[in-house]
Formats: structure tokens, sequence, C-alpha cells
């Protein structure tokens, strides 16, 4: 048999397709839809009988688009390694300090990966939505997908083996390439972004070796985070949510956010930066914590301002004494700010902290911060929900020794005994002990940053004196006023006694004469006194 010529097979390939195509133009014209229904089965299951290949999708969300799929994630980070060498359209991403680029598939595009002599075809698609709907999210409809396409021979190869080598390859060159992030929320107005959350690299320098504080109290707590990151399989064998609450407190300046940054270089985590106040209600505060990935620290900073957590809103003022016109006015000005204002309340906290939906991904740590912890609910901070609890206060001297040695490069000296003596006896926050260490101008002597620091020291300990004189003051002002409106209370109140006194001496005088003249009408006859209705009667005895 002689073979066909190339030109007449790819004209027999053109007429077939048209046929087909042409086929399928009448099919979906003029078939009913169950029919239409039958006849895809039965084609489907003739070109699969025809077409020897399998495919697997992976899709880029999973559960209704609620989360991002980890194999989805897996797959692009295996395939950015190997389409740098076979896609030629590649989508560039810079990481680690923008020192190398990371490369993965753009849209549209195929490799062909080989493993173990089984070939393997990868696609990267999206599917648009046809239909025109109006939507508030119009590009929240994309669907990403990757596609593996096999040779059916291949299944065992590619089921039993190959997919889970990408996973973990996957997950290898994610922890190699890894950029830690730093995210942000969204505010609930800007409904154009695809995610609640926006990220940039996250680049905060802090460390443990840097953070000035109590020895002691730094080390227990590194040790608490390496538990905590070891501790996978404790946390299932307890049967609790893989996840730890810090609340850090103190006056500011004392480090609070950055023990955070430390935290997260330690733990190599993400950082989520929360701000309630623009979370419009509890379900959106759901939708972000699903959105928040495992190896993260979701931070709420200064907790007590955040939010009126206690479930009272603002009272509305009163208009009354107002004209109609401006009272419409401020009417419509608090409800526009309603609108506007969070409705989180302290129970959707609570839940997000501690609720079901927070097990939904593991290693993770919740930090708040507060300048007022007395200020917090208790159900807030109680342990579970807040489980250790970190005092930052103001620099003592081994905080002190850290920051001699960050700032100025210098170990302690006996000689500076007076600093010590100082720090024990004022109030100074790290923030302000380190500005006064550190060199204001190329060159300037170690010595000369000391004095500057004792200067500061003696100021804030002059200011501390005259505020504390004041507040004495102040409180035996209070305390003389005090004195005072009870030395009044009491000579008003035994003015009014003397009064009462007073005013029932003469009743009774009153009473007594008025008996008297009873007596002098009677003439000697025996009578009883009846009381009837407030009115006295005499009654003569029998
Ligand atoms: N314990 C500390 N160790 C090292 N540096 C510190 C420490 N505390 C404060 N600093 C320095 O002071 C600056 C302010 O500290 P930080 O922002 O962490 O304070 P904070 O407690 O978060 O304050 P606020 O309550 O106002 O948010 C930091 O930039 C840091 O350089
Ligand atoms: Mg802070």
């Amino acid at each position: 048999m002689t073979p066909m010529p190339m030109g007449q097979f790819w004209n027999n390939v053109g007429s077939l397709m048209a046929t087909t195509m042409f086929v399928w133009a009448i099919i979906q014209q003029y078939f009913p839809y169950h029919l239409r229904a039958h006849i895809e089965r039965y084609a489907h299951k003739f070109f699969g009988f025809l077409n020897p290949y399998i495919t697997i999708i992976f899709p880029e969300y999973t559960g209704q688009r609620l989360r991002k799929s980890e194999a989805f994630t897996a797959i692009q980070n295996y395939l950015s390694s190997r389409s740098s060498i076979r896609a030629k359209r590649l989508k560039a991403e810079a990481v680690k300090n923008s020192k190398s680029l990371v490369l993965s598939m753009d849209d549209n595009e195929e490799v062909i990966d080989e493993f173990k002599g089984v070939k393997i075809w990868w696609t990267s698609s999206k599917i648009i939505p046809t239909t025109q709907s109006i939507s508030y999210y119009p590009s929240s409809d994309e669907r990403r997908f990757y596609k593996l396409t096999f040779h059916r021979r291949d299944r065992e190869t590619v089921l039993d083996s190959f997919i889970n080598h990408i996973l973990e390859e996957g997950k290898a060159v994610e922890l190699k390439n890894r950029q830690r992030k730093l995210y942000m929320n969204n505010s609930s107005e800007s409904w154009w972004h695809k995610s609640s959350w926006r990220h940039v690299p996250f680049e905060h320098p802090a460390n443990f070796r840097t953070l000035a504080m109590d020895p002691k109290k730094k080390q227990e707590i590194v040790n608490d985070l390496v538990k905590f990151k070891n501790g996978k399989e404790y946390y299932e064998k307890v049967g609790k949510a893989w996840k730890r609450g810090y609340l850090l407190y103190g006056p500011p300046g004392t480090g609070k956010s950055t023990m955070i940054a430390a935290m997260a270089n330690f733990m190599e985590y993400d950082v989520y930066d929360l701000e309630l106040t623009s979370v419009k209600d509890n379900t959106e505060l759901k939708k972000l914590l699903i959105e928040i990935s495992n190896k993260s620290i979701i931070v709420i900073e200064d907790i007590d301002c955040s939010l009126d957590l206690t479930g009272q809103r603002k009272k509305k003022k009163k208009t009354e004494e107002e004209g109609d016109e401006a009272k419409k006015e401020i009417e419509k000005k608090a409800k526009e700010e309603e609108k506007k204002e969070s409705k989180v309340t302290l129970s959707g906290l609570l839940n997000f902290i501690d609720g079901i939906w927070s097990a939904c991904g593991g290693e993770r740590l919740i930090i708040f911060t507060t300048n007022h912890k007395e200020k917090l609910d208790e159900a807030l901070i109680r342990r579970g929900r807040m489980d250790k609890h970190i005092e930052m206060s103001y620099c003592g001297f081994e905080a002190f020794k850290v920051l001699a040695m960050n700032y100025l490069d210098v170990a302690w000296d006996d000689s500076y005994d007076k600093i010590k003596e100082m720090l024990e006896d004022t109030e100074m926050t790290p923030a302000d002990v380190a500005e006064n260490l550190m060199p204001k101008y190329e060159g300037e002597e170690t010595g000369e940053c000391f004095k500057r620091l004792i200067k500061g020291l003696e100021d804030a300990k002059v200011a501390a004196d005259k505020k504390k004189a004041e507040e004495e003051a102040e409180a035996a002002k209070m305390a003389e006023k005090e004195k005072e409106e009870k030395v009044k209370e009491e000579k008003k109140k035994a003015e009014e006694e003397a009064e009462a006194a007073k005013k029932e001496k003469e009743k009774k005088k009153e009473g007594e004469s008025g008996e008297k003249k009873e007596c002098s009408k009677c003439n000697g006859v025996a009578t009883t006194e009846v009381k009837e209705n407030g009115h006295v009667e005499k009654k003569q005895n029998n």
C-alpha cells in the first residue's frame, strides 16, 4: 500500500474536523437538552476509547473557592524550576530581597516533563466565564488550573509515585525560594481586589539577639516558640488546634512591635497585620481567617483601641434643639458613619481566635498588643485565646546592656555604674534609651553617647519627680475637697435632723393642748379616746 501524500492527509483531517463541527452545531441547534446530554455522554465514551491519554485537573481553589489548593501551589513551585528550561512564555517574580527571580509558566503554556522514562504534559490554563453576568468581583470568576496529561499505560507510575514526587519537590522549592510576606487586609470597600489580603515582602531586621529585655524572660519566650514549632504531634495528641496566642502588653516604646518582628524572623512565618476597623462584619472576619496561610502570625495591634468590642454602638446625639433641616443633616451623617463603622463584635472576634473556624489551617500564632491590659475583656485574654501574657516593661539594666552592645558595640564597663543606678531609679522606655545611645554624627565618641543618656535619665527623673509631686498635690487637693464636702454634708444632715425634731416637738405640743380642751368639755366623765379615719373621737365609758 502506498503511503498517503502529506497534502492529502491534511485535506482529510481538515474535512473531518469541518464535518464534526458542522454536525455538532446541528446537534446544538436542533436537539433538545436531554437528548444532547445523552449524545455528549456517548461521544465522550467514543472519543475516550479512541484517545489513549488521561488528564488530571488541579484547580487553584478548593472548597467553593474558599482556600487555595496546596496541590496547585506545590505544582506551581515544582514547575517554576522546570518551566525555566522548557516553557516559552514565563511569569517572573522577584524573591528573597530581589536577589533572585522565580519563573513560572504563563497562562495557556505547556511544558513536557519526564519521570522514570514516562512522558508527561503540563498545561496551565484559566477559564473565563462566557456568561455576561454583572458582578461586583469581575476577576474573581476566573478559574485557573493545571492540567496533567499522560498515556494510560503510565497510569500506575503517575498516580503512585509521580504525583507524590511533585508535591514533595514543590514544597522543597517553596521553602528554598520563600520570601516571607507582610499582609494587610483590604478595606471592605475595595471590592475590586480579588483577595482579602494585600502583601509586601517582610523585611524587618529585628531578632531575639538584639531585642532588649531580661535574658531569662527572653529565653523563656524562645523556648515556648520552639516547643510550639515542633508541636504538631503533641497538639494532635491533646486534640487542640495547632495555634497559640500571645498577649504583649506594656507602655508605648517598650518593644512590642519589635518583639513580633523578632518572632516572625525566628519562626520564619508570614505576618498578617489585621486592621479590625476596616473589617465590615463578623462574616468578613471569617473570610479573612480562611485565606490566612499556615506558618503565619496574625497580629492585632492596640486591641483596646481597635473597636468598641463591648457591642455597644455610639449613642446618637440628641438633636431635639436643632432645627428640622439641621436635624436631617445630622441624622444623614450619623447613618453614613454607621455604614462605614465596623460591625465586628466581641463574640465575632472571640470566635475568630478560638472558634471552630480557627482550626482551618495550623501552625499559627495570634498576637495582640495593648498599652492597657486592664481595659480588655476577660474572655478575650483567657488562656486558650491568649495563652501566654508577656509584659514588656521599662528598660532595666539587662536590657540596657543589650542596647549598648547593639548601638555602640561596647560591652559593659564598671565606670558606668551610675547608669545602672539611674536605670533602677527611673522609668525610661527602651525606645528612649536607644535614641539616646545612637551616635548623632559620624565618629561620635561612645562616652558622648553615654553622657547624653545620663543627661536624659536625669531629665527623666526630674520630670518624673515633678509629675509625682503634682499628682500628690492633686491627690491632697482632692482629699481636702472630699473632706470639706463630707463636713458640709454632715452639717446639713445635723441641721435637717434638728429641724425635724423641732417640728415633731411642735406637733406634740399642739396635740397636748387639743387633749386638754376635750377634757374640759367632758366635765369629769370618764372617756376613752378612739382613733377613726384619722379623727380622734371621745367615747363615754359605760
Ligand atoms: N526591647 C527593645 N529592644 C530593642 N529595641 C527596642 C525595644 N523596645 C523599643 N525598641 C526600639 O524602639 C522603637 C519602638 O519600639 P516598638 O515600636 O517595638 O514599641 P511598641 O511597644 O510597639 O510601642 P507602641 O505601644 O507605641 O506600639 C523600635 O524601633 C526599637 O528600635
Ligand atoms: Mg507597636
